[in-house]
């Protein structure tokens, strides 16, 4: 059912709006963070990540970016606090990133993008039965968005990058268990965060943002891993190498971002 998209010219973002018409609306993501034009409300509380009892299942290539999928069949890793009123589930993550050299990120911070930004997708278990009736919710989901910037090697990242030789074509899918996600979260969990979408079609605008303001560094070598992956299948005989699959910021449209302490 769901029409084609992607990252290029043809079928790019700025073409998503004819089979998604919600691109264009009030609440689409991602969007430019200016940090002195945010809210410092200090009734904002301090998010808590449990990730402890995190068990990762697979790690594939969709055709639009590389996600490790986790067991959501209880609240064994939840993130709570902050903006949001119950314990969200973790689903899956994934990671967009940009070409040799450019930004890639999703949302930017003054205007400037990091190299890379990994989503860590979470949905309300308490107030939805399944994760898709979730997905359409306007607080059914929230993402914790953590940006990569280059420099040292990320001592934990190459338990990924590892793999990614497995699932280098779009629709491959391979055994990935016992990874934990909390290796990859910055030291401070300071955010922002505003009432958002997917950045990917079908776009809902069911997101609740909460975007770490401390970046994690990982080098470029690492990052250059990820752009071995192809947007192609084997089968295909155009050979796409996955990168810049990110949507530039959207129209804050009158909403208020939030910042922690
Ligand atoms: N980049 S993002 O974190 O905003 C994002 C885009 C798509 C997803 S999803 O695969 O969870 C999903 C969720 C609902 C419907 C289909 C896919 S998460
Ligand atoms: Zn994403």
């Amino acid at each position: 059912t769901g029409q084609r998209w992607g990252y290029g010219k043809e079928d790019g973002p700025s073409v998503w709006y004819k089979n998604y018409p919600v691109a264009e609306g009030s609440r689409q993501s991602p969007i430019d963070i200016v940090p002195n034009e945010a809210s410092r409300d200090r009734s904002l509380d301090p998010i808590i990540i449990n990730y402890d009892q995190c068990t990762s299942i697979n790690i594939s290539n969709n055709g639009h970016s590389v996600v490790v999928e986790f067991n959501d069949s209880d609240d064994r890793s939840v993130i709570k606090g902050g903006p949001l009123d119950n314990p969200y589930r973790l689903k899956q993550f994934h990671f967009h990133w940009g070409g040799k050299g450019c930004e890639g990120s999703e949302h930017t911070v003054s205007g400037t993008g990091f190299a890379s930004e990994l989503h860590l997708v979470h949905w309300n278990a308490v107030k939805y039965k399944t994760f898709g009736e979730a997905s359409t919710a306007p607080d059914g989901l929230a993402v914790l968005g953590i940006f990569l910037e280059t420099g040292d090697d990320h001592r934990w990242l190459h338990m990924i990058t590892d793999v990614l030789y497995m699932v280098k074509y779009k629709d491959s899918i391979t055994n990935f268990k016992g990874f934990n996600p909390k290796c990859l979260l910055p030291s401070r969990l300071h955010y922002w965060t505003y009432l958002g979408s997917l950045t990917t079609p079908p776009l809902h605008e069911s997101v609740i943002w909460i975007v770490l303001k401390e970046p994690i560094e990982v080098s470029e070598k690492q990052l250059g891993m990820f752009r071995m992956l192809l947007f192609t299948g084997e089968e295909d005989d155009q050979r796409l190498r996955m990168e810049n699959n990110f949507r530039p910021p959207q129209p804050l449209k009158g909403r208020i971002v939030h910042s922690s302490n």
